[in-house]
């Protein structure tokens, strides 16, 4: 089943690393990239390596490592953890020859969070190596000069088009940095879920627990998804009882939305 939540922890608060393993997020992603000053770049490194070296067991961890830091790939390598690694800033597929082949195999979440990366979104999506793409919108409305609603929504739709035309998973939403607005997280997260992505970032813990209600179906998704499932059993095409037409075609949605109910 796909993650519904990720976690950033700063790679320099490793006080924090066992707190994030532990907050329920699906996955923990170590930053060593914007929410690390550079005097503590290399520090965090080492935090993030001995811990990966010493854990055992807990949900999925990601590092984000700094463009062009080949250095930090190799470390995150030599402790030979199964992460994955999230590359900042990825503007093209040629971007990432040298991080794939460093990376032996380790699964890439490429950040999409500029105008030349979202244009190049379909040929980035479709580099071996990638197994997802995710947006950074606080870079991408800087290289746009736009916060506007429109156009995120626009960068939301092109890069769910992108990942899904390449087999990838919906991308998960971008952060949402406001940690203390809950009812703003949870009506921007609706949105984008009524948009086709799945999943959403957090910054703090406090935002999980809203980020996982948005994403579990509701009673009146789910009964008809079941409604779905179980008429279309001999495939076809049938009536549900509310008078929708129903054929194959809804078939894949509908057994998503009883998966995601399980979690
Ligand atoms: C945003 C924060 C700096 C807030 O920190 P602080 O004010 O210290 O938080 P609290 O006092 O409310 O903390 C309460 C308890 O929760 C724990 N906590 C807080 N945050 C985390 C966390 N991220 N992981 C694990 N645990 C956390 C505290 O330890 C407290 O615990 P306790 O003492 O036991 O009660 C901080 O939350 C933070 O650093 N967040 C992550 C920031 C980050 O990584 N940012 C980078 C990613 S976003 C980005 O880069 C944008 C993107 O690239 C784009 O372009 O859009
Ligand atoms: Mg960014």
């Amino acid at each position: 089943m796909n993650p519904v939540s990720a976690l950033y922890v700063p790679g320099d608060r490793p006080d924090r690393f066992d707190k994030a393993a532990a907050s329920g997020a699906d996955v923990v992603i170590l930053d060593l990239e914007d929410a690390v000053a550079d005097a503590a770049k290399a520090a965090a490194l080492d935090h993030v390596t001995a811990w990966l070296h010493g854990r055992t067991g807990g949900p999925a961890v990601q590092v984000r490592v700094n463009w062009g830091a080949d250095h930090e790939i190799r470390a995150v390598r030599a402790t030979g953890a199964q992460v994955g690694l999230r590359i900042p800033k990825v503007e093209s597929p040629e971007d990432l020859g040298v991080i794939a082949a460093l990376a032996e195999g380790l699964p890439l979440t490429a950040l999409v969070e500029s105008a030349r990366g979202l244009q190049n979104a379909g040929a980035i999506a479709a580099h071996p190596a990638v197994a997802a793409l995710a947006l950074g919108e606080a870079d991408l409305a800087s290289d746009l000069g736009s916060t506007a609603e429109a156009v995120l929504d626009h960068a939301r739709i092109r890069l769910l088009v992108a990942a899904r035309a390449a087999g990838l998973p919906a991308p998960m939403l971008s952060v949402y940095p406001r940690i203390r607005d809950l009812d703003g997280l949870r009506a921007d997260t609706e949105r984008g879920r009524s948009l086709g992505l799945y999943g959403r970032t957090a910054v703090h813990p406090s935002q999980l627990p809203v980020i996982r209600e948005v994403f579990v179906p509701g009673p009146e998704e789910t009964a008809w998804a079941e409604a779905v499932v179980a008429a279309l059993d001999g495939g076809g095409v049938a009536t549900l009882p509310s008078g929708e037409m129903v054929d194959p075609a809804m078939l894949g949605r509908a057994r998503a939305i009883l998966a995601s109910g399980n979690r």
